[in-house]
């Protein structure tokens, strides 16, 4: 059976209802600002990503990476078009279920990491188990598990302002792993870590973050990483510009 809501405005031929994907966007476009200021940032993108696949998404600065897995993450709204994670539609659910369904459901590496200052390592990495509910003992347990998979096992207990770049980045991809979502939507998770480090996390997040239902997309600069993907999405000027299966195709 189907978990998608009720979604009579579904145009046909959609595939919101088809337990195989993860996320699906049609015509989705996003404007910043208005008048002489605005910035058209995507232009009528078509997008899928299938459960059991790792997409990643490249293009030039500005393209509208960002931007796009920041509508999917329903962290914006787009203005026109379809948005769907599993289904759900983001910009039409009530405020309450949305934060709700997006806490369970996916988990998100922010390019700035997003670490609270005042917290530990661990306590960082159990944020989204508390938010969901987690006893704290537990939550945070669980936060230095992760940790510890990631490589961080010896500095738990540490601020961020006491951790490198590499390693306050670790963090934050272990709070986006730590609640088991089944979508998670990275941007640039590797650009503060070494070749082998980014290597290692990289073998983490297709270990953990695929596989039983879940999807992973990834936005990228760092071409020493291309050849872990499924598929690469190449936008340009806001737009989709082609998917390739191969590095070598782009
Ligand atoms: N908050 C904002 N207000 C106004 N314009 C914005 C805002 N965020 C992004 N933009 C503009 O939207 C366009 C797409 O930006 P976006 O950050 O999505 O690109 P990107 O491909 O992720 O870039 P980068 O690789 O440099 O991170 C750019 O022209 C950018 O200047």
């Amino acid at each position: 059976m189907s978990t998608a809501p009720s979604l009579n405005y579904a145009p046909a031929q959609t595939p919101w209802d088809d337990p195989s994907v993860a996320v699906a966007c049609r015509g989705v476009t996003k404007t910043y600002g208005d008048g002489q200021a605005m910035v058209v940032a995507l232009r009528g993108v078509d997008l899928t990503v299938s459960t059991g696949e790792l997409l990643m998404l490249v293009g030039p600065s500005g393209c509208g990476k960002t931007t796009l897995i920041s509508v999917i993450a329903g962290i914006l709204d787009q203005n026109e078009g379809d948005c769907r994670v599993f289904g759900h539609d983001f910009k039409h659910m009530a405020g309450g279920d949305k934060t709700r369904y997006r806490g369970k459901t996916i988990g998100f590496v922010f390019q700035a990491f997003n670490l609270l200052p005042s917290l530990t390592a661990a306590e960082n990495a159990a944020v989204p188990l508390l938010i969901n509910g987690v006893k704290r003992g537990e939550a945070i347990e669980r936060g230095a598990a992760m940790l510890e998979r990631v490589g961080l096992g010896n500095r738990t207990k540490a601020r961020p302002s006491q951790l490198s770049g590499g390693q306050q980045q670790r963090v934050a991809i272990a709070r986006a792993l730590v609640h088991e979502p089944k979508l998670i939507v990275c941007d640039e998770p590797t650009s503060a870590l070494d070749a082998e480090t980014g290597h290692k996390v990289m073998e983490l997040l297709r270990e953990l973050a695929l596989g039983d239902g879940k999807a992973l997309m990834i936005v990228t600069h760092d071409s020493r990483i291309f050849s872990f993907a499924d598929r690469i999405a190449k936008m340009n000027d806001g737009a989709i510009e082609k998917i390739v299966t191969s590095v070598h195709e782009l």
